[in-house]
């Protein structure tokens, strides 16, 4: 193990600052519904469930939330994390804000920083640590990822089928994505620059650079809140895990 290796430092980032337009119930007014990752799953709002996976694992320093503007959600809920207001009108911009709040709080270039959709609350600390594990030593950094489990379809733009696509080499990029904070830093300030709209996840904006982020499976359970369906479909994994406990 090399000298960097050994002092490598691990933070979390949680991008928090989204609204969740999708997971609105057909009719339902965004302005009177409360954000997605505030909404109860398994009696707690959906972000707790999240922070919570991060906070079962020990290697993880310091968790970062980043939320929007104004956003007091924090103030009335306690949580192991350090919050702060610099989202940003898309979710690259406010990764890219908070990358700069660690900076600020001391993050070295090259500590690690594990990027996580707060609206994924079914990450397990196992899944976490299955992440770290494999890039520790990564010379890039990696992702946790399903393999695509069913047949590709390919839209002509009319709601028909143009092509069935090949499948065996698509995975679905999940989070969370483990990069040193310097480089994903650089990465994310060059595709926002150049590709605002292509730039989805920490990933893409590597591979933007010319590099090969490492693909880790993850669980088809860890998917993103996103459709109203997924609500249940969350709650039910969630409260079957609280029946597993001893
Ligand atoms: N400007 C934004 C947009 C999204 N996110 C966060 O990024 C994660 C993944 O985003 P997603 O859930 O796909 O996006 P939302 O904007 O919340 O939902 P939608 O696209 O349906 O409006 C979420 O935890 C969300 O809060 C963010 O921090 N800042
Ligand atoms: C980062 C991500 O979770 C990977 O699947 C996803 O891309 C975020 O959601 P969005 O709809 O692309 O904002």
């Amino acid at each position: 193990m090399t000298d960097s290796q050994a002092s490598a430092r691990y933070y979390a980032l949680i991008p928090c600052a989204g609204s969740g337009s999708r997971a609105l119930a057909p009719g339902a007014m965004a302005e009177k519904s409360v954000a997605k990752q505030y909404q109860n799953v398994a009696g707690q709002p959906m972000v707790m469930h999240t922070l919570a996976a991060f906070a079962a694992v020990p290697a993880v320093r310091d968790v970062l939330v980043v939320v929007a503007p104004g956003d007091d959600f924090f103030e009335h809920h306690s949580a192991p994390c350090v919050v702060r207001d610099c989202g940003g009108d898309s979710r690259a911009r406010s990764v890219r804000n908070g990358l700069h709040d660690l900076f600020e709080q001391g993050a070295r270039g090259d500590d690690w920083v594990l990027v996580h959709d707060a609206a994924r609350c079914l990450v397990t600390p196992a899944q976490i640590e299955a992440l770290i594990a494999a890039c520790r030593d990564d010379a890039v950094g990696g992702l946790l990822a399903h393999r695509l489990p069913d047949t590709l379809k390919q839209e002509d733009g009319a709601g028909r089928v143009a092509a069935t696509l090949p499948r065996a080499d698509k995975w679905l990029a999940q989070t969370p994505q483990m990069f040193r904070i310097g480089l994903l830093s650089r990465a994310l300030d060059a595709a926002l620059a150049s590709e605002p709209d292509a730039v989805t996840d920490e990933a893409s904006a590597i591979e933007a650079l010319g590099l090969a982020p490492r693909l880790v499976p993850g669980s088809a359970l860890n998917f993103k809140v996103t459709y109203p369906e997924d609500f249940a479909l969350a709650e039910q994994v969630l409260r079957g895990r609280d029946q597993d406990k001893p």
